[in-house]
């Protein structure tokens, strides 16, 4: 018999994941089907959107084999059955306060210091790069936890090793490119670009430093179709453009309207819903008919 989520006290509720507590030294982490976009949490859910993130989560975690804070497999017997597939155990860690960012491709939040400076994270880059230009390498480009709502703030190393310390600051950046670059190779190899993802690591009760949170899914990365790739040109989001796309160029609504995106028609739910089990079974190989949890 599992127990009810009631039964687990809640300790941090996110924009599309809940953290609760087991008992002293377990959490549940429960990635829900909200969506987000352009800042907004969607009145609409993408149904089996947790189910398909958590699927690929354990995925990177047995593939990457990196010491990690999983605790169990994806139908451990204290997970309940309400969140069966889309929420796993896990040791509770000392949290490293950074959110450790790698990037293999200019845009976003990166794109825009480049443009006014040169450089991202105090890591100078060549001249004449463009919105999806290659980095080679790839960089280590941290940034501070922001609160709920907000958004983080790019630092330095230099930063990362005064608040944390250079040896640590140092292991964080070896860690977090080497992980970017497996999980980059194996998404390159069925046709899918990482451009750039976030990690988070903690210390466990014996000292080791281990992979947390989430990893490599599309809500902590940007994933990019390698067959529409092109730099300098819009980089078309693997699994939320479909949202996009209806939200400014269908729906009437805009970006500077001031108001909340209006709900999802039931076609753009679905293709949405279809783009995520895909880009799980094209990087997995493995069938999401297969994972736990879903309609009984
Ligand atoms: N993972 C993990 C973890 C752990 N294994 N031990 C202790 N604390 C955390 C933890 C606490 N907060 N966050 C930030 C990320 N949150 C994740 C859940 O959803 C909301 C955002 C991680």
């Amino acid at each position: 018999m599992r127990p009810e989520l009631s039964e687990y006290t809640p300790i941090y509720s996110g924009k599309v994941r809940e953290l609760y507590e087991i008992d002293d030294e377990h959490l549940l982490l429960v990635a829900s089907d909200r969506i987000s976009a352009y800042d907004y949490i969607l009145d609409t859910p993408i149904p089996d959107k947790g189910r398909v993130l958590t699927a690929m989560s354990v995925f990177f975690f047995d593939a990457l084999g990196v010491a990690n804070h999983l605790a169990g497999p994806a139908d451990d017997p204290r997970i309940p059955e309400s969140v069966l597939g889309r929420a796993l155990v896990t040791r509770r860690l000392d949290m490293v306060p950074v959110e450790c960012v790698a990037r293999g491709y200019l845009t976003g939040s990166g794109l825009k210091e480049y443009r006014a400076n040169g450089e991202v994270c105090g890591v100078p880059l060549p001249a004449g790069l463009l919105d999806g230009s290659r980095i080679d390498p790839p960089i280590f480009t941290p940034a501070t936890k922001a609160a709920v709502g907000d958004h983080d703030e790019n630092v330095s190393f230099e930063r990362v090793a005064e608040d944390v310390g250079l040896e640590l600051a140092t292991r964080l950046r070896e860690l977090t490119l080497d992980v970017y670059a497996r999980g980059a190779d194996i998404a390159r190899e069925r046709g899918i670009i990482l451009a750039d993802t976030k990690f988070e690591f903690g210390r466990s009760s014996d000292g080791d430093l281990l992979l947390a949170d989430e990893v490599l899914t599309p809500d902590s990365s940007r994933y990019w179709d390698g067959e529409l790739y092109s730099p300098g040109s819009a980089l078309p989001s693997f699994d939320k453009q479909i949202v996009r796309d209806w939200l400014t160029k269908e729906s009437g609504w805009s970006t500077d309207a001031g108001t909340p995106p209006p709900p999802l028609p039931a076609d753009v739910v679905e293709r949405t819903r279809a783009r995520y089990i895909e880009a799980y079974e094209r990087i997995s190989g493995l069938s999401f008919a297969d994972w736990p949890g879903g309609a009984a």
